[in-house]
């Protein structure tokens, strides 16, 4: 699992250890995993570090002490190392003198550019988690000079200028090719747009104690969901592992019911049925599928349904698969179709998927505001509806009801973007829920495979929804190391 905390959990933790510890000595842990990082970027892209050009872009802060510290060190193994403050009054006075000692030196930002230009590396240390919204005027000129520059750029702790709490990205940031993160990863180092803006991120352990139960955002890695993933015993038969309902499609949009039934035939659910008005193109592509004309309520037992892709206006339907006390999930035209305080009454647990749009419509905001805010726009709708709520889009996040940490998907693509691809996340992340996984293992393992199946199923070229419901499969193994 990778664990995001929050600035204040990380500060609280570095206060508690610095107590124990000498002065600098935290600072000095980071320097040294930073200083080594950057001697293997330099061996990449410079060949060794003796001799290699090193920029520092400094601001007032300990995240500019870091990275003075960590250009002393690399000034001591011979590379070039110029350091731009940024206020020269304020920068970190150890680091500087450090870095002076080792034989670095300085300048102030309005000639940096140049050197900028020149450099096989430029340290970001303009600021880290103590800056808030955007990088300040003088730093923009650096930042645009660093994205210019052939050098590889390694950001401090954060790429300067991001929201390390949410991942928002207000203003100018800097674009990092890797960032050295010390203690912990923060939530805005998982969550787009920032996350975007981190490149690699490479964890230092400074041996801070971190409470699991603290996380703010966790990112799932292929061990956990090994753990989770429902696998059948010699006792198991179709209905000990569960019978996923599918209530979509409509005479429009039969696609939806036929996409959402693949998904859920490889989610691990012993049977899928189906209930609406395409059976008939269900059973043409899938006859495994049990189908029914009866409306859910009549349609016999599930352990979970999936009801909304498709499913066009048909509201009765959904307000009947909202009254079943088994687990739903709730996808696409069903979102508008619920009633939110039918979704609020509920007691088994219910599972909302939207997109940036249908979230914004949801929450009455535009689709760039949920797309800049992705966790507090997830969290902020489940506990509106009171349930988890699975927010697609470039990095998933899936959000509780009853708060805890978000789960963060890395493994989309952008070839996800693509028609009917939604059906199959809510067909595999509902037949999930029908093997009894709770709504935020459910949804955030569904769309771990979904993610894994879509670069499978793609290898750099478009491919269609169907082809991503049939890498499922693939990606099942993939992850189990089969
Ligand atoms: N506290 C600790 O124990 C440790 C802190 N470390 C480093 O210390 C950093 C935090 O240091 P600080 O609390 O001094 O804060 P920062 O250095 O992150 O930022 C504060 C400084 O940045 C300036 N600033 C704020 N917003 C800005 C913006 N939008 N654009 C440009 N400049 C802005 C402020 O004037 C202030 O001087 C961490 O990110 C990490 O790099 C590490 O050395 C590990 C140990
Ligand atoms: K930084």
């Amino acid at each position: 699992m990778r664990t995001a905390y929050s600035v204040e959990t990380v500060r609280n933790a570095e206060r508690e250890l610095m107590a124990r510890l000498p002065e600098g000595a935290l600072m000095q842990r980071a320097a040294a995993g930073l200083a080594a990082a950057c001697a293997q970027v330099l061996g990449r892209v410079a060949g060794r570090v003796y001799g290699s050009r090193v920029v520092l872009l400094v601001g007032s802060g300990d995240n500019g002490g870091d990275a003075l510290y960590a250009g002393a060190r690399l000034a001591r193994r011979g590379a070039g190392v110029t350091a731009v403050l940024l206020a020269p009054d304020r920068a970190h006075g150890g680091g500087l003198a450090a870095l002076r000692r080792a034989g670095g030196r300085t300048m102030s930002g309005e000639s940096a550019p140049a050197d900028v230009a020149r450099a096989d590396l430029v340290l970001d240390g303009i600021v880290g988690i103590g800056g808030k919204g955007g990088l300040r005027e003088a730093a923009v000129p650096l930042a645009d000079a660093a994205a210019r520059s052939r050098a590889a750029v390694v950001a401090v702790d954060l790429p300067s200028g991001v929201d390390a709490d949410t991942g928002e990205v207000r203003g100018a940031v800097v674009r990092a090719d890797l960032t050295v993160t010390f203690g912990a990863h923060k939530p805005g180092l998982l969550i787009d747009p920032a996350r975007e803006y981190a490149g690699a991120v490479r964890l230092v352990d400074i041996g801070l104690a971190l409470p699991a139960e603290a996380a703010e955002a966790e990112a799932l890695q292929h061990a956990d969901v090994a753990l989770l993933l429902p696998v059948p015993g010699a006792e198991s038969d179709k209905y000990r592992r569960g019978v996923v309902g599918v209530a979509a499609g409509s005479a429009r949009y039969p696609g939806a019911a036929v996409l959402a039934v693949a998904g859920a035939l490889r989610g691990g659910a012993g049977a899928v049925r189906y209930v609406g008005p395409a059976g008939d193109a269900v059973i043409a592509r899938f006859p495994e599928t049990l189908v029914s004309d009866e409306g859910p309520k009549r349609a016999g037992r599930v352990q979970a349904w999936v009801v909304g892709p498709g499913a066009g206006d048909d509201a009765s339907t959904v307000a009947e698969v909202l009254a079943a006390e088994v687990p739903v999930l709730i996808d696409a035209d069903g979102l508008r179709l619920a009633d939110p305080e039918a979704v609020r009454s509920r007691t088994a647990p219910t599972l909302m998927t939207p997109h940036a749009g249908e979230a914004a419509a949801l929450l009455g905001v535009s689709r760039e505001e949920v797309e800049g805010a992705r966790l507090s726009s997830a969290r902020e709708l489940a506990a509106r509806y009171g349930a988890a709520v699975l927010l697609k889009g470039s990095t998933t996040v899936v959000a509780s009801p009853d708060g805890g940490p978000v789960r963060v998907n890395a493994t989309g693509t952008s070839w996800l973007a693509t028609a009917g691809s939604g059906d199959v996340l809510s067909g595999l992340a509902g037949s999930l829920l029908a093997t009894g996984l709770p709504a935020l293992d459910a949804g955030s393992t569904a769309a771990y495979l979904h993610g894994l199946a879509g670069r499978l199923a793609a290898r750099g070229a478009p491919a269609g929804a169907h082809d991503v419901a049939k890498a499922i499969p693939a990606a099942w193994r993939d992850v189990r190391g089969d």
